[in-house]
């Protein structure tokens, strides 16, 4: 089963293919377009468990390179950005030409912020391996890391079109798998209370994290996704719900390392603390009362991490929040929950930040 969905930005409106055999819809659409050159920008992984299977739907219509780097955050780094635009002027690519981003949302979000800036900008496409590439192939946000702070260097730019094919879910180790699930479980906090139940009754365990159960959550999410990026392109306003549980996750990939801590778990986590805050700043119940007593055991039973190391120091973690881009006047802001499916944007005074994260610790 497959289907599309339309991505309407006010930049552009874009074709997502969701599905087994989704992309049996690339060459198609690459005949539509007739680039010049294509560039697959991927991974180790990825490229052994499945370049062939790429190569294969594209055909020989196109001439094309392929272009290999490192896993993970490794990706997103000044080097391997210049690297790659190396790469792609040695081949040739000119502005006829399109970039594949062929991985996860790491190789999605350099890859994205290559095509953004390669000759002021070309076209790519995604072609998203992950559960947490649902989230990140779509809406435009690219970007690499700057030493200080994660995703601070980027651009808007949205993909020409996005190839969504479920089956790549099955080589996902489990670890990565319980990353990708976090975003779903984010954009279910800020969507609605049903989809929330839906996900708490029907993933009880990693082991359902398959991709047959996975079809309607991440088109779910996806429409969640869909909705913010509609409304507000370029987080002006109500896109910033998007980054429920980011404002502590980015911070706590910085300080624990990349790689360490995978994305998602990070944001698994954010989202605790946020809506530890919702409690005192959003009027929202406190943890471990009614349903959020739920909530958190789900979580843990899933197998993230509900409290903090001991070992992270609160005020560091504070420090490294202040690059948060929701940042405005020097103050913090994060994403709270009012209820499930009522996110708001609210300034928190730094003691607090610092007097939740104590509380949060754990052994
Ligand atoms: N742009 C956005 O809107 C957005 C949204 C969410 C996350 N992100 C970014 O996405 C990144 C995290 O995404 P990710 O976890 O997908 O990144 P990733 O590209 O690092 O992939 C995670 C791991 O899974 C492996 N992998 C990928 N597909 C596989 C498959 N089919 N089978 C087996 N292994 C596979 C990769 O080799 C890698 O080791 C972070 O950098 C985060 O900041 C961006
Ligand atoms: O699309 C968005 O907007 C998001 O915030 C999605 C997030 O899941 C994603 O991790 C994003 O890259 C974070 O954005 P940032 O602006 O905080 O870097
Ligand atoms: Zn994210």
């Amino acid at each position: 089963m497959k289907e599309k969905l339309e991505i309407r930005a006010k930049s552009g409106t874009y074709p997502l293919w969701i599905g087994t055999g989704a992309l049996k819809e690339l060459a198609g659409f690459l005949r539509g377009r007739n680039p010049s050159k294509l560039l697959i920008v991927t991974d180790p992984t990825v490229k052994q468990l499945h370049l062939d299977t790429l190569l294969e739907e594209i055909g020989d219509d196109f001439p094309y390179g392929v272009y290999t780097v490192p896993k993970g955050e490794e990706a997103k780094t000044f080097r391997e950005y210049e690297r790659l635009l190396t790469f792609a002027l040695e081949e040739e690519l000119d502005r006829r030409s399109l970039f594949l981003a062929f991985g996860g949302g790491a190789v999605g979000d350099l890859t994205g912020f290559a095509a953004a800036t390669f000759m002021r900008g070309i076209g790519y496409v995604q072609i998203p391996t992950t559960i947490l590439a649902h989230d990140s192939a779509i809406g435009g946000k690219t970007a690499i890391n700057h030493p200080l702070g994660k995703n601070l260097i980027g651009a808007f730019h949205h993909p020409l079109a996005v190839f969504y094919e479920l089956s790549f879910l099955e080589t996902l180790p489990v670890r990565e798998k319980l990353s990708g699930f976090a975003e779903i479980i984010k954009e279910a906090c800020i969507g609605s209370p049903d989809f929330l139940q839906e996900l708490m009754e029907e993933i009880d365990g990693p082991e359902k994290l398959v991709p047959e159960n996975l079809y309607l959550p991440l088109k779910k999410g996806i429409l969640v996704k869909k909705h913010f990026v509609e409304r507000d392109e370029r987080e002006e306003s109500v896109r910033a719900f998007l980054n429920f549980g980011h404002t502590l996750g980015h911070a706590l990939e910085k300080e624990m390392g990349y790689g360490r801590i995978a994305h998602g778990e990070a944001v698994a986590t954010g989202m605790v603390f946020a809506l530890s805050l919702s409690g005192a700043f959003a009027g929202f119940c406190a943890p471990y009362e009614g349903w959020t007593g739920d909530w958190l055991r789900w979580l843990e039973t899933l197998g993230y991490r509900t409290k903090l190391p001991a070992s992270l120091s609160p005020e560091r973690l504070a420090e490294r929040m202040k690059l948060d881009k929701k940042r405005e006047k020097g103050r913090l802001r994060f994403v709270l929950l009012r209820k499930i499916g009522e996110p708001v944007l609210t300034a928190v005074p730094e003691a607090a930040v610092i007097e939740h994260l104590t509380r949060m610790k754990g052994a």
